[in-house]
């Protein structure tokens, strides 16, 4: 764990430079505040700071105050150190954001103590904050496939529209069900069914750029978005969805097929609410199901072959 030392008295800047490094942190010094802004806004693997009260141009207490106030969020233990018993000053150093304060000359087993204090605090909050990510993850994906989950994709097509309405991008999205799931199911039971939605979940990813979206929307129904240059584009696109879905894992004892509806977003569309996009992609799933399965259907195929 790094330590940030910001004191301009060469002696007492050796003597913590000793004493962090014995207790198993790895010191940075610099010799003013303006430089341990500098190194603390540079490096964000340095969470512990130790620094003293005087120095030229900032203070140690100003410092404190601007870490705290740049990121309040960013996890961080500072101690102000200083000879200086001006009344108050504690109490300034601490309401300002400093979390420790120790008076100099200070006993060195006591800064050990203090700097075990903020190392089980850093600990503690970096513990949280993987809690934290992993409950986000948790909230906004499908446990079985790892995709993202219903609320997500919908939120995602929200930020996707607006997006493309004002890069001026076409958009284009699809419904995907899987063919006679049901009996996949009843034919060869719940568990591989559930590997079967895993494989066309990850096709699925596989197919699309790094940037487009993919959720799983419900049972066997996925929601993808994809950013595509015209209809022909995304028919193309889909079309190997498709294709790949089929043919891409050829040790499975039943072949998997997919049905779907695509529809295009042009930028123009502003009025277009994702209500009505998923209303319209569902609808030409419907279709593709309808005449025969193994297909994804887009809205300019669909009225070409309405109105032959
Ligand atoms: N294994 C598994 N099955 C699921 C899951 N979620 C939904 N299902 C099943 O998916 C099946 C969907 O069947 P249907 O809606 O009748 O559709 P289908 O058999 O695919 O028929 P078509 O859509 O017309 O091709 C139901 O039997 C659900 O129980 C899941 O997470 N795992």
């Amino acid at each position: 764990m790094k330590v940030l030392i910001a004191e301009d008295d060469l002696t007492s800047r050796i003597m913590l430079e000793n004493i962090i490094s014995r207790s198993g942190f790895t010191p940075i010094s610099v010799t003013d505040g303006a430089s341990a802004l500098k190194a603390w806004r540079q490096d964000r693997s340095i969470s512990i700071v130790v620094t003293d009260l005087n120095m030229p141009f900032f203070s140690g207490i100003e410092l404190c105050a601007t870490m705290r106030q740049e990121s309040p969020d960013r996890g961080m233990y500072s101690i102000v150190v200083t000879a200086q018993d001006k009344p108050g000053i504690l109490i300034e150093a601490l309401d300002a954001g400093a979390s420790d304060f120790v008076y100099k000359p200070y006993n060195p087993a006591e800064l050990i103590a203090r700097l075990n204090v903020a190392r089980r605090h850093m600990e503690l909050h970096d513990k949280l904050e993987v809690t934290k990510e992993q409950l986000k993850h948790q909230a906004t994906h499908d446990s079985l496939t790892g995709a993202l989950n219903r609320r997500a994709i919908m939120a995602a097509l929200d930020e996707d529209i607006s997006r493309a309405e004002r890069n001026n991008r076409h958009l284009a999205v699809a419904m995907i069900d899987i063919d006679d799931f049901k009996g996949i199911n009843d034919t060869h039971g719940h568990t591989a069914g559930d590997q079967v939605i895993r494989y066309v979940s990850s096709t699925i990813s596989e197919c699309i750029r790094p940037y487009d979206h993919m959720g799983r929307y419900g049972g066997e129904e996925f929601l993808v978005i994809a950013e595509v240059e015209s209809h022909d584009d995304a028919s193309l696109l889909f079309r190997r969805i498709c294709r790949q879905i089929a043919d891409g894992d050829e040790r499975r004892s039943r072949r998997v097929t997919v049905s779907g509806g695509v529809t295009l977003v042009p930028p123009t569309a502003r009025s277009r609410s994702a209500d009505n996009i998923i209303n319209a992609a569902d609808s030409l799933l419907y279709q593709a199901k309808r005449s025969g399965k193994n297909r994804i259907l887009s809205d300019k195929e669909w009225t070409a072959q309405a109105s032959a």
